[in-house]
């Protein structure tokens, strides 16, 4: 089944002063996905996502929530939203759990239930009851998310969160993103300029340049536009394959351009003309692939 859609942008663009940040952008995003905005310094990600919250007000386009409009319907698309846009900021004499408390203030649904939930969540354990001071800048960024989820939002924004973050809080926090996205059907929309961390993370990903979507790359999909092949004896498969594909050699394989379904043919075609099929299976293009391709301009979505 298709997945339903739950935030819709379109054709959104924002001057700052003359200068164009967000160019009509397009995008939806899915319900249940992990969405991530990649692109690097000054692209426009904070900036769109402060359109998103309503910190900012485009020149124009739209943006629905849930089919609602954030600019005729804010306070009600708003409330399924959680973000933390930029760092988040505590009181570093106050416990973790004092913080909590005070977001859960401004929601009636975030009784002592769900705090004992979003703390087990985010695995801050005994620690909630440290103060601030204490804590690592992992378990800061933690504990924001534990305030943003306080009330159950059906979309999840956080905005480059994997900054200062040494290698082990990065995989420690991808599993606490993924965990929500698990357990409370979170949709996340997260931004970075880390390219392995947002292939490590998210379902989907749109490349930013300049205040543009440049592409909207798949990460986990079924299909492939490459399949890889080790064939016997190797100079009579390429030459084969060759014939019929635009082929790559590489270390002891042979990769090809075809989708994953042409497989079954291919194979075909080996055991016919007496090679003997050692291995055949589908590549995924890497994020990186999809990335320098865009960047350099040689192909489009
Ligand atoms: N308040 C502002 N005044 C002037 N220029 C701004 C303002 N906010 C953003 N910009 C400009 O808009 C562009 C996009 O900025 P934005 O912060 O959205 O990019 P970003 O992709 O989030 O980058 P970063 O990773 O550095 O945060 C940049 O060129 C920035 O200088």
């Amino acid at each position: 089944m298709d997945q339903q859609i739950l935030l819709k942008i379109s054709g959104l663009s924002k001057k700052i002063n003359t200068s164009s940040v967000l160019n009509d952008i397009f995008l939806t995003v899915k319900e249940g996905e992990i969405f991530g905005l990649l692109g690097p310094n000054g692209s426009g990600k904070t900036t769109l996502i402060k359109c998103i919250v309503g910190l900012i007000r485009p020149d124009s386009g739209s943006i629905q929530l849930n089919g609602l409009h954030i600019s005729t319907s804010f306070e009600k698309a708003i409330s399924s939203i959680g973000a933390i846009v930029e760092n988040p900021e505590f009181y570093e004499y106050m416990t973790g759990r004092d913080h909590l408390k005070m977001a859960a203030a401004f929601y009636p649904a975030a009784d002592s239930d769900r705090m004992k939930e979003v703390i087990e969540l985010v695995n801050l354990g005994k620690a909630i009851d440290d103060r601030v001071s204490t804590y690592s800048l992992g378990m800061k960024q933690r504990l924001g998310i534990a305030g943003a989820v306080l009330h159950k939002p059906k979309l999840l924004i956080l905005d480059e969160p994997q900054n200062g973050l040494d290698p082990a809080g990065m995989i420690e926090l991808r599993t606490y993103i993924k965990l929500l996205q698990k357990n409370e059907g979170t949709t996340i929309i997260c931004t970075s300029h880390l390219l392995n961390e947002m292939e490590d993370l998210c379902d989907r990903v749109a490349i930013l340049k300049s205040g543009s979507v440049i592409h909207i790359h798949q990460l986990k999909q079924e299909g492939s536009s490459r399949i890889f092949i080790k064939a016997e004896p190797f100079n009579k498969a390429r030459k084969l394959l060759s014939t019929h594909f635009s082929t790559i050699q590489k270390e002891n394989g042979l990769y090809i351009a075809a989708n994953a379904e042409r497989i079954p043919e291919i194979t075909r075609l080996l055991v016919a003309n007496s090679l003997e099929v050692y291995s055949i299976y589908p590549v995924k293009k890497s994020l990186e692939e999809a990335f320098l391709e865009v960047t350099e301009g040689r192909v489009g979505e």
